[in-house]
């Protein structure tokens, strides 16, 4: 288990920290060790000559502030202290008396704060328990109008550890060191304003202990490198052939929404898959032809709306001949008798767009109950609406949970941090996106590269969850990599799939 990966409560990281401190560590040296840590990290990004106000709370998460503003002042930068509250934890009350006398300057007004280039948030971290109200609400509001920099520990005072939501009011901050862990709320939407740059102070928390309190495989995971890398299966066996490394039927595209099935196409294509079909209406075989030379286009009769009216497969071929199907993408919702056939079929299978849309016209948990392979749904919210109208969507984790529980499916809800959850409620999140990707078009890219990957691996004893986390990263870091290069205008969907190669050579 790789510690980037592993996603944390309040009460697991307290259970964990229990368990170091009952082995023996003793609390100040851990605090020690960790503002060591946070001060080397904050040296390298701040020049020498910057004012730095630190800002202190009653708990550990002050203390550990403390020992940063110490650190900081014995390297030469100028350090102020505010500290509004009346009584500290021990430890931290300790460090205040002693930055105290070593002249740093310590304030418990607002009004006597001297200007500062960068602030340090100390003031809650995962021992937040109630709303902040008050003076001290009022206090998180000032500084957020404060024009600079704010580093926050562990987490942005005010968020909630686990759900990310604000508890009264909350610091933005534009860099957070989260400590040892991940806290389960960094990974969630409602958080992402507050966060700014996050990453990971890793302070050597023993596996042993990790594992005592979430189990040998913890059942909410964030997305890396290494858990896509181990899904791609690379490299390819080298007496592999085309029908090897998987057979993508892709069942998309109507006169209406023709590009839809071209970029789930070049979604597809992305994926490295052996063998690609793609069943459109007939009337816009010719435009996928010349887009997607290499895959079989297969032409389908189709209704008077331009929809495909009937699954009209080559001879000697029936559904049963593809490792995978992906269906949904710019299908419209006349394509209902197509989507019902490939639920009743037993292959894999992804649902997205209008496949979701009729699902849920046909009833979601009934029609998938019949279902005997895997199934994977890929829904944004407004079709997780549609799909689950009584799971409440808000905590995301919790949601997808819920609907994967209730359908036996794979689910997947779309936005920026995606969740996936499988029907045993293992979940994982994808912790790094770009906003340059809400634009028509990126989801059909998502679906056509992920039923390439699953077809690829689909019979090579991998999870099913661990297939569309895989996707979901790729697809995010072909995002990031494109707006890094063409600014976060510059993303539209088509780029987006030139970009998917890229990913993996720099990995
Ligand atoms: N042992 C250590 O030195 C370590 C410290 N860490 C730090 O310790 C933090 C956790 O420390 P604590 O458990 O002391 O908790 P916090 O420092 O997060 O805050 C708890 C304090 O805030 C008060 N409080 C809670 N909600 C409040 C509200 N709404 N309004 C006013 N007061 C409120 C509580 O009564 C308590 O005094 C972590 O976030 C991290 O920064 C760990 O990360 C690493 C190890
Ligand atoms: N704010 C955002 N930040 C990061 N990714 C986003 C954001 N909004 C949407 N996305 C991603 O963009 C894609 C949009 O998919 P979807 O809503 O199905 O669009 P479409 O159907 O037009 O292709 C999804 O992968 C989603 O997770
Ligand atoms: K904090």
């Amino acid at each position: 288990m790789i510690k980037e990966q592993i996603v944390v409560t309040s009460a697991q990281m307290r259970d964990i920290e229990g368990r170091i401190f009952a082995g023996g560590m003793p609390v100040a040296a851990l605090m020690e060790k960790v503002a060591g840590l946070i001060s080397n990290r904050l040296k390298s990004i701040i020049p020498k000559d910057r004012t730095i106000g630190i800002l202190v709370g009653p708990g550990h998460n002050g203390g550990d502030a403390l020992v940063v503003a110490r650190e900081l002042h014995f390297q030469g930068y100028q350090v102020w202290i505010y500290q509004p509250f009346p009584k500290l934890k021990e430890l931290t009350s300790q460090h205040l008396q002693y930055a105290q006398s070593l002249g740093i300057p310590c304030y418990q007004e607002l009004a006597e704060l001297p200007s500062c280039d960068f602030l340090i948030d100390g003031l809650f971290g995962f021992g937040l328990e109630r709303e902040i109200t008050g003076n001290i609400a009022a206090t998180i509001n000032h500084f957020n109008d404060w024009n600079c920099q704010i580093f926050s520990i562990d987490l942005p005072s005010g968020l909630h550890t686990d759900t990310g939501e604000v508890l009264g009011t909350a610091i933005r901050a534009t860099h957070t060191f989260c400590l040892g862990l991940w806290k389960q709320g960094l990974l969630q939407e409602q958080a992402l304003e507050y966060i700014g740059k996050a990453e990971l102070i890793d302070f050597d928390i023993p596996l042993a202990d990790i594992h005592v309190i979430l189990g040998e495989v913890p059942k909410i995971k964030r997305i890396t490198k290494t858990t896509v890398f181990n899904t791609l299966s690379l490299p390819l066996p080298p007496t592999t052939h085309k029908y090897k490394s998987g057979h993508l039927l892709l069942i998309c595209g109507s006169k209406r929404y023709a590009g839809g099935a071209i970029l789930t196409g070049l979604g597809a294509r992305a994926s490295g898959v052996g063998m690609l079909s793609i069943a459109v209406p007939e009337s816009i075989k010719p435009l996928l032809v010349s887009h997607l030379p290499e895959a079989l286009i297969i032409g389908c009769p189709e209704t008077e709306t331009g929809a495909i009216s009937d699954l009209q497969l080559p001879p000697k071929t029936d559904l049963s001949s593809f490792s995978a199907i992906a269906c949904g993408p710019g299908l419209t919702t006349d394509a209902t008798p197509i989507v019902e056939q490939v639920i009743n079929s037993e292959v894999p299978l992804i649902l997205d767009a209008d496949g979701l849309n009729i699902l849920a016209q046909l009833g979601t948990i009934p029609t998938l109950r019949k279902r005997q392979n895997t199934t994977i749904l890929t829904p944004h919210t407004g079709e997780f609406h549609r799909l689950f109208p009584d799971i409440n969507y808000q905590d995301r984790v919790k949601a997808v949970q819920t609907a994967a529980l209730q359908t036996g499916a794979v689910v997947l809800l779309k936005g920026a941090r995606i969740a996936i959850s499988n029907p045993e409620g293992v979940v994982w999140i994808n912790p790094e996106s770009t906003p340059a990707l809400a634009r028509g078009g990126s989801g059909d890219v998502l679906t056509g590269l992920m039923g390439g990957i699953l077809a690829r691996v689909v019979n090579k004893q991998v999870n099913i969850e661990d297939v569309v986390a895989a996707a979901s990263w790729w697809h995010s870091q072909g995002g990031i990599l494109a707006a890094k290069e063409r600014t976060e205008l510059g993303v539209d969907a088509f780029t987006l799939t030139q970009y998917l190669m890229r990913v993996l050579v720099d990995m």
